[in-house]
């Protein structure tokens, strides 16, 4: 059996440091990169032509392909933190593959914010250039990074969110031919909607998903 501290060394050994000065932050959605976070407003999306306001709301549904009558709440929400709080007493009817599964699933729903959203958000992610993003976090190291000391510049953490974010950057610097304007659903079990297999989504998804939501679920 692994050891309580052994499994906080591997933890630890996780971690990055970043000197802020030098990184790109996304931390308040209103600072010049708040688009990147998933908290931002402004990046709709389209799954199965169910209209989503926002990347939290999306990877939070995606907990929850068991209850879709969670999911209607969750993506029913207009503010993304809202959305957030909404799966927290849920939280015992997560997927029981999540932890294995999440990070896939956060690389899935930045591709379709960027395939949706690919000029506003593509203009974004190359004005980073070449730095490092990292998510400036209060409470969270496993996505962002949090500060080291409060006066100081550093910021800690596994920063797997903004590690995905350059990952994302440097395949669109490539995307010469639109390629990531599609983005193929995940191969993993149980990948559902409202009860309904997620679909292949494109950047045109949205075209046919005018319809309000009660007509879609
Ligand atoms: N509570 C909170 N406030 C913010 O302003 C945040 N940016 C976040 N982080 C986001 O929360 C998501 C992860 O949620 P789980 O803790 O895994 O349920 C992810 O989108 C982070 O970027 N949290």
């Amino acid at each position: 059996m692994t050891s309580r501290s052994s499994l906080d060394q591997h933890e630890q050994s996780l971690l990055r440091t970043y000197v802020r000065s030098e990184v790109v932050v996304v931390y308040k959605t209103k600072e010049a990169f708040g688009g990147l976070s998933n908290m931002a407003s402004g990046y709709p999306l389209h799954i199965n032509g169910v209209r989503i306001l926002t990347t939290e709301a999306l990877y939070q549904a995606c907990r929850f392909p068991h209850t879709p009558e969670v999911q209607r709440d969750i993506i029913g929400q207009h503010s993304p933190m809202t959305a957030k709080m909404k799966s927290k007493p849920h939280r015992k009817t997560t997927r029981p593959d999540w932890y294995e599964v999440r990070h896939k699933i956060m690389r899935w729903c930045l591709r379709v914010k960027l395939a949706q959203n690919y000029e506003e958000f593509g203009r974004l992610l190359l004005l980073t250039c070449d730095k490092s993003i990292v998510e400036q976090s209060r409470k969270d190291d496993f996505w962002g990074a949090r500060l080291a000391d409060e006066a100081g510049d550093t910021l800690v953490g596994q920063n797997v969110l903004g590690r995905l974010l350059m990952e994302l950057r440097e395949k669109l610097k490539e995307d010469a031919e639109g390629v990531l304007k599609t983005v193929p659903p995940l191969g993993i079990p149980d990948f559902l909607l409202l009860n309904k297999p997620i679909e292949r989504v494109t950047a045109n998804s949205s075209s046919d998903s005018q319809r309000p939501q009660s007509e879609l679920f």
